[in-house]
């Protein structure tokens, strides 16, 4: 091998491919995104992210990977070379000419192990900041406006927003690259092995006709036969995997459930029937491995059978010429590496087209997320205004998502030093006109103005977040450390838990109900929010905590316009006023 003369035929190599492949591919990119509909899919997922304006890095990665996939298409040209150079000195028994081989090799070897490196690095690199940058865009519009809450009234909800969050993204990203770099990789390293065997290939006799270039008709012939048996023999795998995959979701998910509910379940004595389930669907799992096991058994035992006889069908074509010294042992060892070569290559395209079924359910998942972050955000909201120190509702109407009426045209005004108790029986729609003076609920028309600053909604179970009771005493803000946490957990009768506050817990199990009800007022004392509402609240405490929680709140934030709603009468006496819901929308103000 002539170095200095291989340096330059690659380097030219590299730089005219580079271009071609370069326009290709933007042309055909082109013409996916805009005749296609998993182009425009990919598009609408993705376009920002190759901005150039907002950020040229991921482009300029892209770039890079292309090079270095098309730098390992020549390393695998010069490695195919090398063998019929070094078969060659063996055959002559040129023993200077081996020893030069020996060290081509070690220079090949260098160069492409500081390649595949390099390029390892640039894809993960790549995969990982596109991953990050559409988390933080889906995640982001899932949270923003309360997509997460609010998808729940659409028609079609997006189900598993976590599955397509968490394994959907990684995948994405993943894919996206190993398909179109293989694709890349396939084709031209096809193009460069066909003609490696052309050169090498002569007149091949088959049955007395005399066909010229023989061999490169053959072995595609052979891989597309090949691929069509394959292609048979393993496609009922895909749908098989697709089931594995769920099955081993769903019974994850009843673990999970039986964890979440485990109180109610042990209460209930209920294991017979969570073990049946959980059983039933572990034998799915398993009904579906054998099948998976004995599919692979007739795809693996062809694959075997077709790759065994890769390796010494073009040594049986080449034999003839060999013996009658038309070609040299390297010619032939080199066949049969490009042929190898082109039976991968070719074979690339049959597992491709698997992959791309599972690339577009997943393009469809993160696009079906997208749009129903997309509806959310365009479902109506209640026009919310803050100003003063008052709660006011004008013209307010709420209805259900079936347009049954739950509130009609309430005007009321609530001031500070003034609560309001909002009572109607179960139904009726107490809790919905608090999610729709918090902004939640899309159902509703009119005007709310809310007092100035922050407001608190607490509702008959609180919320706990993870982490120690701290956090969960400051939350939404942030733990604030000191004594006041302490002082407050006095306060609501929570003392007993003032040395624990820095503890990690799942508090949610720990603390009973009217604990976690009291730990709630334990916040609302500590954010001093200008307007709390209180849904059931206290239903889980005795009244006399009742009596001392609505005391504390009454004396410690004077100013704060209260709202509650409950059922119980002793709840009468710490209001000032109230709102009884009729029914049919009619109400009563008392
Ligand atoms: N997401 C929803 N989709 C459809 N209907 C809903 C939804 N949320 C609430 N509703 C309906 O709206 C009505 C009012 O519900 P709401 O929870 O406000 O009643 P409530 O007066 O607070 O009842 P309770 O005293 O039992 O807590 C109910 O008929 C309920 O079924």
């Amino acid at each position: 091998m002539n170095w200095s003369q291989e340096l330059i035929n690659s380097s030219l190599w590299l730089l005219k491919a580079y271009s071609i492949t370069l326009i290709i591919a933007l042309l055909a990119g082109w013409a996916l995104v805009r005749f296609s509909g998993w182009g425009r899919q990919f598009w609408r997922l993705s376009g920002d992210f190759f901005s150039i304006r907002h950020n040229p890095r991921p482009t300029l990665l892209l770039l890079a990977i292309l090079f270095f996939t098309l730098f390992g298409v020549r390393m695998s040209v010069l490695f195919s070379q090398w063998y019929n150079q070094m078969y060659a000195s063996l055959q002559k028994l040129d023993e200077r000419l081996f020893w030069v081989a020996m060290w081509s090799f070690a220079v090949l070897a260098s160069v492409h192990i500081v390649r595949a490196l390099t390029s390892f690095y640039l894809n993960q690199s790549f995969t990982l900041h596109w991953r990050q940058w559409l988390n933080e865009r889906l995640l982001s519009g899932w949270l923003d406006k309360q997509a997460y809450f609010r998808s729940q009234y659409l028609e079609t909800p997006a189900d598993n927003p976590d599955q397509r969050l968490q394994q959907d993204v990684t995948s994405f990203a993943a894919m996206s690259l190993s398909l179109s770099m293989g694709v890349i990789d396939a084709l031209v390293s096809t193009i460069e092995f066909t003609i490696i065997l052309w050169g090498l290939s002569g007149v091949l006799n088959l049955f007395g006709t005399e066909i010229p270039r023989g061999m490169v008709f053959v072995v595609y012939v052979y891989v597309i036969i090949a691929t069509v048996f394959a292609f048979k023999i393993g496609r009922p795998l895909i749908r098989l995997n697709f089931l594995n995959e769920k099955l081993n979701a769903d019974y994850r998910y009843s673990l999970v459930r039986l964890r979440e509910y485990g109180e109610s379940v042990a209460f209930y004595r209920g294991e017979g029937v969570e073990g049946d389930k959980l059983r039933s669907r572990f034998s799915g799992i398993i009904g579906n491995a054998w099948a998976i096991v004995y599919r692979s058994l007739k795809f693996q035992g062809f694959n075997f059978i077709i790759s065994q006889t890769a390796a010494v069908f073009p040594f049986i074509i080449q034999a003839q010429r060999f013996f009658s010294k038309q070609i040299t042992l390297g010619d032939m060892v080199q066949t049969a590496q490009a042929f190898g070569q082109l039976q991968d290559n070719l074979s690339f395209f049959r597992s491709a087209y698997d992959d791309f079924a599972g690339y577009r359910a997943v393009l469809d998942r993160l696009t079906g997320f997208v749009d129903a972050i997309e509806q959310a955000d365009s479902l109506p909201s209640p026009q919310i205004s803050t100003r003063g120190d008052v709660l006011t509702l004008s013209a307010l109407n709420i209805q259900t998502p079936q347009g049954r009426i739950l509130l009609g045209d309430a005007n009321l005004t609530i001031k500070p030093g003034e609560p309001l108790l909002i009572r109607g029986r179960s139904g009726s729609g107490k809790t919905t006109l608090l999610r729709a003076i918090a902004g939640l609920w899309p159902y509703c028309e009119g005007h709310i103005i809310r007092p100035e600053g922050r407001s608190i909604f607490l509702s008959q179970k609180p919320y706990l977040p993870q982490g120690t009771l701290r956090d969960a005493l400051y939350y939404p803000s942030a733990a604030e450390a000191g004594d006041e946490a302490a002082k407050i957990l006095a306060l609501v009768q929570l003392g007993h838990l003032s040395s624990r506050l820095d503890e990690n817990e799942e508090w949610a199990h720990i603390l009973s109900l009217g604990e976690q009800q009291r730990l709630a007022f334990g916040r609302l004392l500590l954010a001093r929010p200008q307007s709390a509402f209180l849904d059931e609240a206290t239903s889980a405490m005795d009244e006399g905590l009742e009596h001392t929680m609505y005391a504390l709140v009454r004396e410690r934030l004077p100013q704060t316009v209260l709202i509650s709603v409950g059922h119980r009468s002793t709840l009468n006496s710490h209001h000032a006023h109230q709102l009884e819901l009729l029914g049919e929308g009619r109400w009563q103000l008392a």
